[in-house]
């Protein structure tokens, strides 16, 4: 589907704005203390004129014929470039994570790496994150590394979305 760039979007934007719209597509989750699983995946990222973008993405079990059965993960959060194509991320999880992240655009990849990782009493032990992100042919590739319940940083996630 074409994209095309909101009149009213923040200039500040401009190096993020492949990424407005809604997403959807699958991808693959693993981890060395859990099972592999695959995932069903929403992600919305929008604007509202200011200089940053509202970040949703939704996550589900999928039954073979793609209908979602039951929801995953959750998260949201802000993307708020910077100038030099450097970009500050703000994310928070329902299960008693909150991270900051701080990356670099290169045109259609943007890579990402946690700050901080702050938690609840209850959250289990999360304790830094790396992420890419990068538009190739149309689709929006991402990829998840994390470290968390004492494992290097390794890959949890990576999937592949399409403009819905
Ligand atoms: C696309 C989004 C995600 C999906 C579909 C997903 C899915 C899963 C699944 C199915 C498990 C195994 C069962 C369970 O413990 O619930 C799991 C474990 C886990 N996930 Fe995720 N996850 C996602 C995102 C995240 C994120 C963003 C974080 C960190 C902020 C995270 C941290 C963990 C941790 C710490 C575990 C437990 C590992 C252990 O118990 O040893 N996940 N995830």
């Amino acid at each position: 589907m074409a994209f095309e760039i909101p009149q009213d979007l923040h200039p500040d934007l401009m190096p993020l704005a492949w990424l407005l719209g809604r997403w959807e597509g699958r991808g693959h989750g693993d981890y060395p203390t859990i099972e592999k699983f695959e995932f069903g995946q929403q992600i919305d990222f929008s604007h509202n004129g200011k200089p940053y973008l509202h970040y949703v993405s939704q996550t589900f079990v999928v039954g073979e014929d793609g209908t979602k059965e039951r929801p995953l993960a959750v998260e949201t959060g802000f993307w708020r470039p910077q100038p030099d194509n450097k970009v500050e991320v703000i994310l928070a999880h329902p299960t008693g994570i909150a991270e900051i992240w701080y990356g670099d655009i290169d045109g259609a990849k943007i890579e990402l790496q946690t700050d901080v990782v702050a938690r609840t009493i209850t959250a289990k032990e999360v304790t830094a994150g790396h992420r890419l992100y990068g538009l190739v042919n149309g689709e929006l590739l991402w990829a998840y590394d994390m470290a968390a319940e004492g494992q290097a940083l390794q890959p949890h996630l990576w999937a592949t979305l399409v403009r819905a």
